[in-house]
């Protein structure tokens, strides 16, 4: 809780009606009793001050103020965190999500520094060698140099290889070369590159001894540190308007024979000796992508977090709306009370507990593979990108049109920036296309899946994460429909086995029927997209039943309760969704179906009574919401007219338009 005010009475009520401990569903989702009280900690000290309040709502401000303004929010929360935060938590949180979310009660939109601290400073833990990190890694801390992570161009993001910016190595002088060749090879896109940045980590073209190896990471310095004048050779700039992101001054950059030392060359994976010399690493062709598969990983999160934002606003939101009447003359629902926003509304709620709970599986996936990497085992690397691809490319999907949903079940103020839901949904929909299209990752993983079936077919032992393809080649005929969590989350594994054996099926037949492999490939795409799609949604229903069943073993019975109501939600829903796909894999039948909908609309009746409850215990302050019709106390309608007042065009009673044009307007004689 953070509002002192009065609360709204309806919402109050809510609280009461809530049957479960609020704090107990709290330290689960964090992972956690330490883990919240530290993020409290961290909140306050961080946000105590107040910095985040804007006199003008930034959405009033022109571009240029805009920026200013982000700059100036970065700077004093940058302070904050260094001065503040990091000698109570240690440098160790220095990324910790945390710190990325509380940075959301200063910025609507996103901090131009964010690249800097989610691209940036990962590449270089990520991509340099130790004694690079030492020269780099102090000075990114620390904010001395401001970086930029520069991979996409304007004639390419998503096919890496075909980038164009080239970096040739010259022996004479122990330097690359960095050239931009043509328009298209402009870095395009990169965040706090047009404004901000003084350094990035561009991607080029490595050629050495005449021969081109590749794409490789370098740093490269843009712009001086005093003056912060690009330096010659070197063009940048800002990209202008966009749907959201508008205070992470994207930018584009190209260079002129831009000379760089060798040593600026991240050299983890690969070495381009004093003479020349290309020495790879020859662990796993694909390590220098390495940043953009911890970002994946850490976006599975993100579009939780921000669903919870959105499904906080909307409930908070639907149990003080009240509208229409159920008889006539009768009191007015609140609109929390229509099974049709239930509908909209608690699926949220638990598609940002599934989103959660398989963000930290797959960030403890993640930190295991890194750990073998380090042994210099590769092997579970595969696997680890085609659920990173996957889960990026569904939970970013799915998010996107749930917090819409959320933004709908608001009605027309929704509509209104000052919910926020405009905000969120501006920045979520981004995350369905950066860091990988979600059609492009589906397909990486329908890849990993075909190899994965054919060794299934052949009888070897596959990885745990594809293990039911093993049982698709030991059992006959479909699945048998069980209505069990277990049993619900076999079948949505049979579904995601038989398709990825219709698109193995599609691709043998054209190849039979003549075609090359990679044309027989191209035709199936539409299906490898749906098989890939199917194989993460099993994913998903099995870890978070999994972890539900792990992580309620020693909870009150009240949260066992409302946890399983969720995740039982969750498994409803989408068999319900998907019932064309039951009927093909499994025997369930119409009036198995007429069950679930029965279950379905009976869950809806359980959660209702704790629904604020469950976005309470998302324990999100008001100053991170920003939202008027979201906050804790409910005052919804005061928070509107209140954000009436910080409106410059209602500054003057008339507008100088008036005189100037309407006035001649009406004056005039037709
Ligand atoms: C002190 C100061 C304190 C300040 C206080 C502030 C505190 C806050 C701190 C908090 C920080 C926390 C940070 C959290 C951050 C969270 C939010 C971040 C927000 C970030 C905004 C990001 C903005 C966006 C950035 C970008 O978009 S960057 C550009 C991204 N680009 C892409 O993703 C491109 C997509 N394309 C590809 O990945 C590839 O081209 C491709 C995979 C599609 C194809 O590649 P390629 O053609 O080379 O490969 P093939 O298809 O031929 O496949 C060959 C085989 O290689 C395998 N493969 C492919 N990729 C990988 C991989 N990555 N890993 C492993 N293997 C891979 C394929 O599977 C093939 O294998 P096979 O042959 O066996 O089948
Ligand atoms: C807000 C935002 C921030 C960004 N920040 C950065 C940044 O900081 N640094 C950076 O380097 N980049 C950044 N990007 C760029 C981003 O990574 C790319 O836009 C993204 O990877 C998609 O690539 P693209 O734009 O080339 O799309 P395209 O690849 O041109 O995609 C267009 C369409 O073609 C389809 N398509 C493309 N290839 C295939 C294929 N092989 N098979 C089937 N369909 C295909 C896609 O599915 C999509 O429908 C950012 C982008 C945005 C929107």
């Amino acid at each position: 809780m953070t509002s002192k005010n009065k609360i709204n009475e309806d919402l109050a009520n809510e609280r009461r009606k809530c049957n479960f401990n609020i704090e107990e569903v709290t330290y689960i989702l964090d992972g956690g009793k330490e883990k919240t009280l530290q993020r409290k900690k961290i909140e306050d000290v961080a946000l105590n001050g107040g910095a985040s309040v804007d006199d003008i709502p930034e959405e009033y401000l022109s571009a240029r103020e805009r920026y200013e303004n982000a700059i100036r929010k970065s700077c004093i929360y940058t302070n904050i965190v260094k001065n503040e935060v990091l000698e109570i938590t240690g440098i160790e949180n220095y990324g910790s999500p945390v710190l990325r979310r509380t940075g959301d009660a200063f910025f609507k939109d996103i901090s131009p520094f964010m690249l800097h601290l989610g691209m940036f400073v990962p590449s270089i833990i990520g991509q340099c060698t130790a004694e690079q990190q030492a020269t780099w890694l102090p000075r990114a801390l620390d904010m001395k140099i401001i970086g930029a992570y520069a991979q996409t161009e304007l004639g390419h993001g998503t096919f890496i290889r075909g980038l164009e910016t080239t970096a040739t190595y010259d022996p004479e002088t122990e330097e690359f070369v960095l050239h931009s060749p043509t328009i298209t090879s402009y870095k395009w896109w990169a965040g706090g590159l047009g404004r901000t940045a003084n350094h990035c980590t561009v991607v080029a073209q490595l050629y050495t001894q005449g021969k081109c190896h590749g794409t490789h990471l370098f740093i490269v310095q843009i712009r001086d540190l005093e003056t912060h004048m690009p330096l010659p050779g070197v063009k940048v700039g800002e990209i202008g308007p966009r749907m959201g992101f508008n205070t992470a001054d994207n930018g584009f950059l190209g260079f002129n024979n831009y000379r760089i030392p060798r040593m600026n060359m991240m050299m983890k994976n690969a070495q381009v000796l004093k003479d020349g010399t290309y020495v790879k690493a020859a662990r796993h062709g694909k390590l220098t992508y390495g940043t953009m598969v911890f970002v994946r990983v850490t976006l599975v999160g993100e579009a939780s977090f921000n669903l919870a934002k959105a499904v906080t606003i909307a409930v908070r939101y639907s149990a003080v709306r009240r509208q229409s009447e159920l008889r006539p003359g009768s009191i007015e629902p609140q609109i929390l009370d229509y099974p049709t926003q239930q509908h909209k509304l608690f699926i949220c709620i638990a598609t940002a507990h599934a989103f959660q709970l398989t963000a930290s599986w797959l960030w403890n996936t993640f930190t295991a593979v890194q750990a073998e990497m380090k042994k210099g085992n590769v092997d579970t690397l595969p696997e680890l990108h085609a659920l990173s691809s996957c889960l990026k490319a569904l939970s970013t999907s799915d998010a996107t049109a749930y917090i819409e949903q959320c933004r709908f079940a608001c009605g027309g103020h929704g509509y209104m920036l000052s919910s926020n839901l405009p905000f969120l949904y501006a920045f979520v929909v981004a995350t369905r296309t950066y860091e990988g299209d979600y059609t492009v990752l589906l397909l990486q993983t329908a890849r990993f899946l075909v190899k994965a079936w054919e060794q299934a077919e052949s009888g070897k032992v596959v990885t745990p994460t594809v293990a039911y393809l093993n049982r698709h080649f030991t059992t006959n005929g479909k699945m048998i429909w069980d209505n069990s969590p277990e049993g619900i989350i076999r079948v949505f594994q049979s579904v995601a086995a038989g398709k990825i054996s219709l698109c193995v099926r599609s691709i043998r037949n054209r190849i039979t029927s003549g075609m090359d492999h990679e044309d027989a490939w191209l035709m199936t795409t539409v299906q490898l997209v749906n098989a890939a799609e199917a194989h993460c949604r099993s994913v998903i229903l099995h870890t978070y039943w999994n972890e539900i069943v792990r992580l309620t073993k020693h909870s009150s019975d009240n949260v066992k309760t409302v946890l399983n109501q969720l995740v039982m939600l969750y498994l409803t829903y989408w068999a319900l969704e998907r019932t064309g796909d039951l009927l093909r894999y499994s025997t369930i039948s119409e009036n198995d179906i007429d069950l679930l909908q029965r279950q379905y609309e009976e869950l809806l009746v359980k959660i209702r009574p704790n629904a604020v409850g469950l976005v309470d215990a998302f324990d999100i302050r008001d100053e991170i919401l920003q939202s008027t019709l979201g906050s804790y106390d409910g005052r919804v309608y005061e928070r509107l007219m209140e954000e009436v007042q910080k409106n410059p065009l209602n500054k003057e009673p008339v507008d100088p338009s008036f005189h100037k044009y309407l006035k001649p307007l009406m004056k005039s004689k037709i």
